[in-house]
């Protein structure tokens, strides 16, 4: 097997609170293969924002070691955290979290203008090919409000996937969206994670079961199960 995408090596998250230390991840390992669709399961409390927020190095393990698309995340500093996650890391969140005030082709254009990963000419041609590829292109100049929120979904997918990065996390990304537009957006990660980009997502629900390569289960912050 070749190197992992994602490599967290006996991470340990504990925080001070007004209460005493409270630990939200206890000596978690997890390594994810390129292509990969892992779905992050567990009771709310059980560690799976703390687990994502590793990763994505938006906070940093008491111990351990967090390695993700060749970073050695635990070490970066704030200024390189924010270049690697911008071309290493895409994301898509439960709200969507669209910019309200740009159409949707700038919604997918921000993540290339912000990393300059593509010449400022290839932006918008490259923004309206994924919408295309998601089946919303011709929803491009409009505003996220006209759009469902499937097309919402897609969209965020679309500026998800924007720097084409190794790693796409979805944090409860079906949890605003009816069943059957659930179901869609489902398919569509697995076929992102068959063309080789690595989709790690936290869910409550079971329907994700079909789509998924592997799941792991947290309780308490420990890893009670990985199949
Ligand atoms: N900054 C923090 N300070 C103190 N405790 C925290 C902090 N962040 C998270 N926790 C605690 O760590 C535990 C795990 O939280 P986390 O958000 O990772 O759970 P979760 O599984 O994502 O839950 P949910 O499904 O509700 O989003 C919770 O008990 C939470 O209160």
């Amino acid at each position: 097997m070749g190197a992992p995408v994602i490599d967290v090596r006996d991470v340990t998250k504990t925080y001070e609170t007004a209460s005493g230390p409270f630990t939200s991840l206890r000596n978690v390992s997890l390594r994810v293969q390129p292509g990969d669709f892992l779905a992050v399961v567990g009771r709310s409390g059980s560690g799976k924002s703390t687990l994502i927020n590793m990763i994505t190095g938006i906070d940093r393990p008491t111990s351990g070691e967090v390695h993700v698309a060749g970073a050695a995340v635990h070490e970066l500093g704030q200024q390189a955290l924010a270049s690697w996650r911008g071309r290493n890391v895409g994301v898509v969140f439960q709200f969507f979290q669209l910019l309200p005030t740009l159409t949707v082709a700038e919604n997918v254009m921000l993540p290339m203008d912000f990393c300059a990963t593509f010449p400022a000419k290839e932006r918008r041609p490259r923004a309206l090919a994924l919408l295309d590829r998601f089946g919303i292109a011709d929803q491009a100049d409009k505003l996220p409000s006209a759009l469902s929120g499937g097309q919402q979904q897609r969209a965020a997918i679309a500026r998800a996937l924007a720097n084409d990065p190794p790693l796409l996390l979805a944090d409860e990304p079906t949890g605003n969206l009816d069943s059957c537009t659930a179901l869609d957006v489902l398919e569509l990660f697995a076929a992102i994670a068959a063309g080789g980009t690595t989709v790690v997502m936290v869910t409550h629900g079971q329907e994700a079961a079909p789509y998924i390569t592997s799941t792991m289960e947290l309780a308490d912050g420990a890893v009670t199960a990985h199949v």
